[in-house]
């Protein structure tokens, strides 16, 4: 494979989903920018536009259709490329989509790592962080958190304390998006180059500014990315895949306000953290949940004080919050399901009434 490839991420799982295809004629390449129906692919030649091939779209799910940061194969058509088929994702953000409890959206695919960004001004909440942590842990994807406008406060180091109190194991990072100098001592060392990143955050946490400060480029003013929402905000819309002078590659996205927790529902409830995940282990029950269960080795690890009553009290927090979420699904399918046989009684009177 190209170098240019390589340098986008490349690797040894595409080039074995590739084999099949690449015996068809078929060339491979990145989705680094999704306008609408106008695709943006690397391919071994550079940049250039792309279509779907009427065939896919008729035979995919929307969340199986190509996404910024998916790896696809294309004929060259024309000036153009026409995307025949994606190459199985190594891993994805989704979410839940809002109000229809669900269903899935995929955000972004191939992610090395998750910068979850939160503004130190008034956006800064442990549970929301969580939150988000858990949905990433889910896609199997690295956090990286982002305590962003560490200027306007009068000591940032607080904030991060209470983060690193969550005992998760990943880095915390203070930020001031306007100060360049920092951001470019940071990003040699947590980007790295061939990897690619994806920002997440609530809508003002600094998303566009880290994204464009970080690129050197200035997407708003380009144009076309960016709309006014209903406050008349404004507020990013389009996504976009950038290689970073250094190599690394970074994927901004739309405000996800409505990010939530999103559960497979015969998954059942379940909490990605490093400490309650080892100590599961040793509870009496497979499905201990850590609340009054006997033999429970989180309960035990509170009372003898090696498990920290702020990681516990944050994830009893937590899966309250899941267990809602869940019982909320259930009972709206009950409700589907009493629909539907009230519709089909009603049906059944009316064909027997011949009105
Ligand atoms: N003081 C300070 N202001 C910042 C910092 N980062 C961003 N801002 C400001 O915060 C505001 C919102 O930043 P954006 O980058 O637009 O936020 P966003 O996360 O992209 O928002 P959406 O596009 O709505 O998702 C802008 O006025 C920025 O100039 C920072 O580190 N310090
Ligand atoms: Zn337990």
């Amino acid at each position: 494979m190209s170098s240019l490839l390589s340098q986008y991420g490349w690797n040894s799982h595409f080039e074995q989903h590739y084999t099949h295809f690449f015996n068809q004629g078929l060339e491979a390449g990145r989705v680094t920018a999704i306008n609408g129906f106008n695709h943006t692919i690397i391919t071994n030649n550079g940049p250039s536009a792309a279509l779907l091939a009427g065939t896919l779209t008729n035979s995919k799910e929307t969340w199986e259709l190509p996404k910024v940061g998916d790896w696809v194969v294309f004929k060259p058509y024309d000036d153009q490329c026409i995307i025949i088929d994606v190459l199985p994702r190594q891993n994805a953000i989704s979410r839940k989509l809002p109000g229809k409890s669900s269903q899935q959206q995929v955000i972004a695919a191939n992610i090395d790592a998750a910068l979850i960004i939160q503004g130190l001004d008034r956006d800064f909440n442990l549970q929301r962080l969580q939150r988000y942590l858990q949905q990433i842990y889910q896609c199997r994807i690295q956090p990286v958190i982002v305590l962003n406008k560490q200027d306007l406060v009068d000591d940032p180091e607080v904030y991060r304390q209470q983060v690193l109190a969550l005992g998760y194991n990943c880095p915390v990072l203070l930020t001031n998006a306007l100060d360049h100098q920092q951001l470019s001592d940071w990003t040699s060392h947590y980007l790295q180059p061939r990897k690619t990143f994806a920002l997440l955050g609530s809508s003002g946490v600094g998303k566009s500014t880290l994204f464009n400060a970080l690129s050197g480029t200035d997407i708003q003013k380009e144009g076309s990315v960016s709309t006014f929402n209903s406050k008349g905000k404004h507020t990013t819309t389009a996504r976009h895949l950038v290689m970073l002078p250094n190599g690394s590659m970074l994927i901004d996205s739309p405000g996800m306000r409505e990010f939530g927790l999103t559960i497979d529902e015969d998954e059942g409830v379940n909490f990605h953290h490093p400490q309650i995940e080892e100590l599961s282990a040793k509870c009496r029950f497979r499905d201990c949940t850590h609340q009054q269960e006997p033999g429970c080795a989180v309960i035990a690890a509170v009372e003898e004080g090696t498990l920290s009553t702020t990681v516990y009290r944050n994830y009893l927090k937590l899966i309250r919050e899941q267990y809602h979420y869940q019982a909320s699904i259930m009972e709206k399918k009950r409700m589907e399901q009493q629909f539907g046989k009230l519709s089909k009684q009603i049906n059944a009177l009316r064909k027997k009434r011949k009105y």
